[in-house]
C-alpha cells in the first residue's frame, strides 16, 4: 500500500466486479440507442476506459473538462468549463461519466447545461456517491459504490494531481493534506 494511504477502503476487485456489472447493466438499458458516454475529465478516465470495454453494444464517447476544485479538497462551487464537447448532443441518449459525486455542484449544472443542448436524455454513471456532503438535491441514476465522508483518492481520483494512478480508492492520510 501506498505510504500517504491510511486506509484502502475500495479493492482492485471490488472496483472490476462492479465496473463489470454495471457495463452489463447499461449494455441492456442503452442497446439499440448508441449511448454517447462522456467522460468528465481528468477524475473518471480509469472508471469510463475499463466500463467501455464492458459495454458490449454500439456506442461512443467524448469528452468534457470542468473544475470546481482546482488544488482544495472542498468545491468552491464556481464550475470551469475548460474544455467542451467536440460534437453536437442533439437528439442523443447521453451517459455522464464521473469519479466522484460530493457536494453535487458540478454535475447539477453539468447535468442542466447538457439539457439544454436538447439531448433525448441525460443520465449519470458515477463510481463513488458521498451523499453525506451532497449541498444540491441531486443523485446519480447508476452508482458502483457510496461511501462515508472521507477524502478519497485513487483509480483516477487525485489530491494535488497525485495517486490518479492508484489501482484501489484509498483514504488519504490527514497529515498529507493538512
Ligand atoms: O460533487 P462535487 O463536490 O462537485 O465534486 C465532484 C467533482 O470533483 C472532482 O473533480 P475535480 O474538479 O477535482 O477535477 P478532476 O476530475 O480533474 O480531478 C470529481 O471528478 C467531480 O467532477
Ligand atoms: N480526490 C477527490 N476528489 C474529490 N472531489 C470531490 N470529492 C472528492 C474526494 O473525496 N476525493
Amino acid at each position: 500500500m501506498h505510504q500517504d494511504i491510511k486506509e484502502i477502503l475500495i479493492s482492485e476487485e471490488q472496483i472490476k466486479e462492479k465496473v463489470a456489472e454495471l457495463g452489463k447493466r447499461l449494455s441492456e438499458v442503452y442497446k439499440d440507442l448508441n449511448p454517447l458516454c462522456i467522460c468528465v475529465l481528468k477524475g473518471a478516465v480509469p472508471f469510463m476506459a475499463d466500463l467501455i470495454r464492458k459495454m458490449e453494444i454500439p456506442m461512443e464517447m467524448d469528452f468534457m473538462a470542468v473544475s470546481s476544485y482546482g488544488n482544495a479538497t472542498t468545491s468552491s462551487g464556481v464550475v470551469r468549463i475548460l474544455k467542451d464537447l467536440e460534437a453536437s448532443i442533439e437528439g442523443r441518449h447521453v451517459l455522464i461519466v464521473e469519479d466522484i459525486i460530493d457536494s453535487g455542484l458540478t454535475l447539477s449544472y453539468l447535468v442542466e447545461m447538457l439539457k439544454g443542448r436538447n439531448a433525448a436524455s441525460v443520465k449519470i454513471a458515477t463510481l463513488l456517491d458521498k451523499p453525506d456532503r451532497r449541498k444540491v438535491d441531486l443523485s446519480p441514476d447508476y452508482s458502483c459504490f457510496t461511501i462515508p465522508d472521507a477524502f478519497v483518492v485513487g483509480y483516477g481520483l487525485d489530491f494535488a494531481e497525485k495517486y490518479r494512478n492508484l489501482p484501489y480508492i484509498g483514504v488519504l492520510k490527514e497529515e498529507v493534506y493538512q
